[in-house]
């Protein structure tokens, strides 16, 4: 059975009342916790006296003061030394008895030094003073406990955790005289003294008792009848922070603790505090030592940064938050030349290349004041005053206050990486050859016009430039050449126009031009006439002299097409009908060129079936020696009867044909068709001469024409001498060793070999005598001249020379006219044709002039 007087437990704790976790404090001063009062007493102060300040005041100590001057302290525990014994005690002043000296600590010690120090002194008390040494008050070591945010551990702790089994409680029966059980508690250390009743209650004498009894200068009592008593108790299961509170509220020190109802032991309040202190000593060794260990980190980390700061490839720049610089690394001079000692004071803008505009650093320091952070490419500028390029990441560093105080601006340089780039970007975007905007780029370039030019309502001209007879100088003259007149006239184009119009080269000889903001489609015409004066012309290349001149496609936009392909393709359309039109020279696209285009679609869609629908025949016309005006042969040459466009001329087909691979059939019908007329003539004496049958150009180049020859040949019975082969000057001039070959063959088979319409093709006449040809056919257009124009009758002479010379047969083609054939007579063309004797007419009506001409020759 208990006779204690016992408290019961209060309501459980649960986690959620335990509330937050306490951060350890490291870093409070015990400025904020000290108590600004100072009780204290004088050295004389008799120690009754002083007794009843100290209960009066509810304090465990007193400062002695002499002449404002701290001389000693006087607590609970000097009072426990007073022999009680001796009446005399109560005449001592506090001087004899008081402890000295007074040991102080500065106002701004931290908390965790505080406490390192109490245990390091072993002291409860500490006057704190401040840095002129004036008196701020008495910090005791419980102070430093209660203010460590111990609740935590408190509440999770009870109080048979810190109840000793081994230390049983000092105790002693109540008849025991005050003096003796005072004496007991001084030579035991123990702040309090279990007294045992006869009845088996207990009661408890303390320090605090012992300082009440000194005031009230009682020492004869047996203790037991100064005791406190009943002893207050709770069960060993409440909580350290109740019992705490408890202690507080009742304002005692010390508590029974009970298991199963009997008393097993005393806790005091100093208990609680040496059980927090000894918690709060571990985490504060736990907190200096992870201190201590963060330190370690951090001076590592500061080596290792040290290193990267001074050995990094990257330059690095720290400034002041308005941008002076105040430090360097060694990377930094080695990329901008100037030394740290240089720089370090001057505002980062010593660097600046002048290359941004204001606006782009008004940009960049917003986003430094507002994001500290900054990233980016930018020109720089060395001290040595050249360029250089860098990518530059700048972040900010705030105070303790919040505020960037610093910037660090880390920069590769990047200069040759961008030239390298940027060499890239132009090979991919331009043509190696002339450095001019390949299709790529003036695709994007003409869609980003055409974009402009849709939000300004202007206009565009938009030119499709194609040299003639690019081929045949590059076949010619070897490719080496050709690219020396390509760049050539790329130069031309360049000086011609404008910086801002783009010329760009699509491929092979094909140019184009975008000319922006057009206010009159006449000015484009302008400079299209411009260019194609500008092109045509002699170029030299390596010591030989090439004349060249182009045809130009002009399409203007929007009215020929708002999307760049459309427009591109108009461009290019129009250029074909420049060529069509006798090539140098310009046109503007037309609507009826895409008519014409569709036309020809038709065109070639029903030629795929004229052959087999027999709408093909084939026309002759006579060639006749001048001298005599005796026949020598005919041409044939190809028509078509179309069945509802009527009569179709071979120029209007013959290219479709040629475009789609029609040509090869075709080609061979005629071969086999005329042989086949040739022989019938030949076998009625109607064919003194040859039969003389067109090739054109891709039958040479891609159909077998020695086996398709030789097939007619054999079908016919025609001999190999009777048939004659025109190819044209430009085929010939255009001939590779395949073709050449061809004609090498046919020619060994004893077939003639004619060049057609010569003196339009700017014959090289060096080649001419390669050419395993028989005879010349002099161009219609130069015949047609001349009788009027001197320079006509002039080429006409020297063909029928030259022909002369290299032993050539040479027919004069399209006499219309007596004063012509005269002409050529005097000049000694030995044949001819033209409309001057016969147009060309199908075998019923040629029959009928041979009849006709047979009956003439018999009158004469
Ligand atoms: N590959 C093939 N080409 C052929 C074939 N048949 C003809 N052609 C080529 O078509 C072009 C046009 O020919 P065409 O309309 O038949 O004109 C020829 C004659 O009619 C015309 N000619 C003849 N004499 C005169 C004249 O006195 N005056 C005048 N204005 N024209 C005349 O000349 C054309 C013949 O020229 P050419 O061939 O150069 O001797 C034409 O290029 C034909 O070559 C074929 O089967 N295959």
């Amino acid at each position: 059975m208990s006779l204690a007087l016992t408290i019961p437990i209060p309501e459980p704790f649960t986690d959620a009342s335990l509330g937050e976790l306490p951060a350890v404090p490291v870093r409070r001063t015990i400025e904020q916790i000290i108590s600004p009062r100072i009780f204290s007493c004088q050295p004389e102060t008799s120690v009754v006296e002083a007794a009843r300040l100290m209960r009066e005041a509810a304090c465990g100590s007193l400062l002695v003061i002499e002449d404002t001057r701290a001389v000693g302290i006087w607590t609970e525990t000097d009072a426990l030394r007073l022999n009680f014994a001796d009446p005399a005690t109560f005449e001592l002043s506090v001087r004899d008895v008081m402890s000295w000296p007074v040991k102080t600590i500065p106002v701004d010690t931290t908390f965790n030094d505080a406490a390192v120090l109490f245990k390091r002194h072993g002291v409860r008390h500490y006057l704190v003073v401040d840095d002129q040494g004036g008196y701020r008050g008495i910090l005791s070591q419980s102070d430093i406990v209660l203010n460590q945010g111990a609740e935590f551990f408190l509440k999770l702790k009870h109080l048979d955790t810190i109840l000793d089994p081994e230390r049983r409680p000092l105790m002693t029966s109540a008849d025991t005289p005050l003096h003796e059980a005072i004496s007991l508690m001084r030579e035991q250390h123990v702040e309090a003294l279990l007294v045992c009743y006869p009845d088996s209650d207990y009661g408890i004498l303390t320090q605090r008792d012992v300082v009440r009894l000194l005031a009230e200068k009682t020492s004869h009592l047996p203790v037991g009848a100064v005791a406190s008593h009943p002893i207050i108790s709770v069960p060993k299961q409440t909580s350290l922070y109740y019992a705490r509170k408890l202690l507080a509220e009742k304002h005692i020190r010390h508590l029974g603790v009970l298991d199963r109802g009997e008393l097993a032991g005393v806790i005091s309040f100093s208990d609680i505090l040496t059980s927090i202190e000894h918690e709060y000593v571990n985490e504060l060794q736990y907190a200096l030592k992870e201190r201590d260990e963060a330190l370690q980190i951090s001076r590592q980390n500061l080596r290792m940064a040290d290193k990267v700061f001074e050995s990094t490839l990257e330059g690095i720049m720290i400034t002041d938050a308005n941008g002076v610089i105040e430090t360097v690394n060694p990377a930094f001079s080695r990329i901008t030349g100037y030394r740290k000692s240089e720089v370090v004071g001057r505002n980062a803008r010593i660097l600046s290349s002048g290359k941004q505009p204001p606006e782009f650093y008004r940009h960049l320091w917003i986003s430094l004041r507002e994001n500290g952070f900054w990233q980016g490419e930018l020109w720089n500028r060395c001290k040595n005053g050249t360029l250089f390029h860098e990518y530059l990441t700048i972040t900010g560093i705030k105070d303790e206050t919040g505020h960037y105080s610093h910037f660090a601006g880390i920069f590769t340089d990047i200069t040759q990486r961008k030239i390298a780039e940027e060499r890239l970007h132009f090979l991919a975007n331009h043509d190696p050859l002339t450095g001019l905007p390949n299709r790529t780029l003036f695709m994007e370039r003409l869609l980003l016009a055409t974009q402009r030019a849709q939000r300004e309502g202007s206009k565009i001209g938009l030119m499709f430039i194609d040299l003639d007879r690019f081929k045949y100088i590059n076949d010619t003259m070897g490719h080496a050449a050709g690219d020396k007149l390509l760049t050539e006239i790329a130069e031309r184009l360049k000086s011609t126009l404008r910086e801002c119009d783009t010329v760009a080269r699509l491929g092979g000889d094909e140019f184009t031009v975008i000319l922006e903001n057009i206010s009159d489609v006449q000015h484009v015409a302008k400079i299209a006439k411009k260019l194609v004066s500008k092109l045509n012309g002699i170029v030299k290349i390596e010591q030989q002299e090439v004349f060249v001149t182009a045809s130009i496609g002009i399409a203007i936009f929007p009215e020929d097409g708002e999307a760049p392909e459309t427009l591109l393709m108009n461009a290019d359309t129009a250029m074909y009908r420049a060529k069509e039109r006798g090539k140098n020279n310009f046109q503007f696209f037309t609507s009826d060129m895409n008519t014409s285009t569709m036309e020809r679609m038709r065109l070639e869609n029903s030629l795929h079936a004229a052959l087999s629908r027999s709408e093909l025949l084939l026309h002759y016309q006579p060639k006749l020696k001048l001298d005599t005006g005796e026949l020598f042969g005919y041409e044939a040459l190809i028509r078509w009867n179309h069945p509802q466009m009527g009569m179709v001329s071979p120029a209007q087909f013959i290219p479709i044909a040629e475009d789609s691979s029609l040509i090869v059939p075709i080609g061979d019908w005629v071969l086999h068709t005329a042989c086949a007329q040739a022989r019938r003539w030949l076998d009625r004496g109607d064919l003194l001469g040859r039969m003389a049958v067109n090739i054109s150009h891709r039958q040479l180049k891609l159909a077998n024409l020695v086996d398709s020859v030789h097939s007619a040949l054999q079908h016919s019975g025609l001999p190999a001498e009777c048939l004659e082969l025109e190819i044209t000057e430009s085929m010939a001039m255009d001939t590779t060793q395949e073709t050449l070959d061809t004609l090498v063959r046919l020619r060994e088979m004893g077939v003639h070999l004619t060049i057609d319409d010569f003196g339009t093709g700017y014959s090289s006449l060096s080649y001419l005598r390669k050419l395993p040809i028989d005879g010349l056919k002099i161009d219609r257009s130069f015949v047609a001249g001349v009788v009027q124009e001197p320079g006509d009758a002039a080429i006409t002479r020297a063909i029928i020379s030259l022909a002369a010379s290299l032993g050539l047969a040479v027919t004069a083609e399209g006499i219309e006219e007596a004063s012509q054939l005269a002409f050529l007579r005097e000049q000694g063309c030995p044949f001819g044709q033209g409309y001057f004797y016969c147009r060309p007419m199908d075998v019923a009506r040629l029959d009928d002039w041979l009849a006709a001409r047979r009956r003439e020759l018999a009158a004469h």
